[in-house]
């Protein structure tokens, strides 16, 4: 796993600030630190969060409720996202024109980011505390992109987040020859398809998906919101903006929002479909790593090879087959990657 940055785990701790002239009592809407409430970032629309608090959030045993809260001052620039703890101080009621403020952003165990490139500087944090990556490629229509998905895996890997792939629309076209490119990589799939009122594989991916954080990425067209609404059907991904699942939170298909499973089994953060993953977050010189089929093939390297010159030992190694029938495009989707990171274009 790559360093954490240290951003991520800055403990905000936000402290009251004490009254200028000695004991100014403090006012009502400048409620102490031990006064707020736990709370999970469910959805993010233009500086308002949704936030769940009660039941199963944080320890604390309070009514559930959807709540609105804004950032306090004391947060600054902290970024928050889905799937981010916080705790809340404010009118926390979770009532019609309420809203509440966020005065405590807690330590994150993991985080997903993307770069809009790979030469991009701006690294965003598009989900905090997932267990889990989940990378939806149709079979067909669109046609699977390996080089999103081995990118997303990287992504995966590097977050030291599990991944999975959900293979969908299998009506359309048998698997096996896709399967095959990853069986060398041994991550885990599912594979779905939708026919009539059928969904195949649903109850698969149910099982994959209990008592974790699940972060869904996908290209658009694969069937990603057909998933998450046979997953969590109050969601109505694809059809109304009004989210029944995390209440009144206006989702909009710009930014990320999390949807809790039924019966409490887990929670689904569906994410906008994406073109491109890109890495530039990545330590250059441990992509290698994240390419587990590839790397033992880097034993008979010269030092410091960057993989992508002529003495690179790893033309051999996929030459003699020991990286699998995919060895040769994992390759060449290792150095396509390597050159973007490096600015070459891809
Ligand atoms: N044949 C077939 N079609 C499917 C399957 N799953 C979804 N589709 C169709 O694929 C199209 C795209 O599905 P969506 O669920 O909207 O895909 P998405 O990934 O959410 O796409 P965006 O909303 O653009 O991000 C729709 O017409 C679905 O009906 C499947 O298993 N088989
Ligand atoms: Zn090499």
């Amino acid at each position: 796993m790559s360093p954490r940055h240290p951003s991520d785990y800055d403990e905000s701790d936000v402290r009251v600030r004490p009254g200028r002239r000695g004991s100014r009592p403090r006012s009502k809407d400048r409620p102490s630190h031990e006064d707020a409430i736990p709370g999970f970032v469910t959805a993010v629309d233009r500086g308002r969060y949704t936030v769940l608090v009660g039941a199963g959030v944080g320890g604390k045993k309070l009514p559930e409720r959807v709540v609105i809260a804004m950032k306090a001052r004391e947060i600054g620039r902290k970024g928050i996202v889905v799937g981010d703890q916080v705790e809340l101080v404010g009118d926390t009621s979770g009532g019609p024109d309420a809203l509440a403020r966020i005065v405590k952003l807690s330590p994150r165990k993991s985080v997903l980011r993307r770069t809009a490139d790979d030469t991009d500087p701006v690294e965003r944090v598009i989900v905090a505390n997932p267990d889990q990556l989940v990378i939806v490629s149709a079979l067909a229509n669109p046609e699977p992109r390996p080089r999103l998905i081995d990118r997303c895996l990287v992504a995966a890997y590097d977050a030291g987040l599990d991944p999975l792939l959900v293979l969908t629309k299998a009506d359309l076209q048998d698997p096996s020859d896709f399967l095959s490119h990853y069986a060398p990589l041994d991550v885990p799939y599912i594979v779905t398809s939708t026919s009539g009122d059928g969904f195949d594989g649903l109850e698969a991916l149910q099982d994959k998906l209990i008592g974790r954080v699940s972060v869904f990425v996908g290209h658009s067209g694969v069937g990603k919101s057909t998933l998450v609404n046979g997953l969590v059907p109050e969601a109505h991904r694809a059809i109304g903006n009004v989210n029944v699942v995390t209440g009144r939170g206006r989702h909009t298909s710009s930014s990320a929002v999390a949807l809790r499973l039924p019966g409490d089994q887990g929670w689904v953060i569906d994410t906008p479909g994406v073109r491109s993953f890109g890495l530039a977050h990545v330590d250059l010189h441990r992509i290698i790593e994240h390419f587990p089929d590839l790397e033992p093939g880097t034993e008979k390297c010269p030092r410091s090879c960057s993989h992508d010159e002529e003495e690179c030992a790893l033309d051999e190694y996929v030459a003699s087959g020991q990286a699998g029938s995919a060895g040769p495009s994992r390759l060449e989707s290792l150095r396509r990657l390597l050159r973007a990171r490096s600015g070459e274009s891809d």
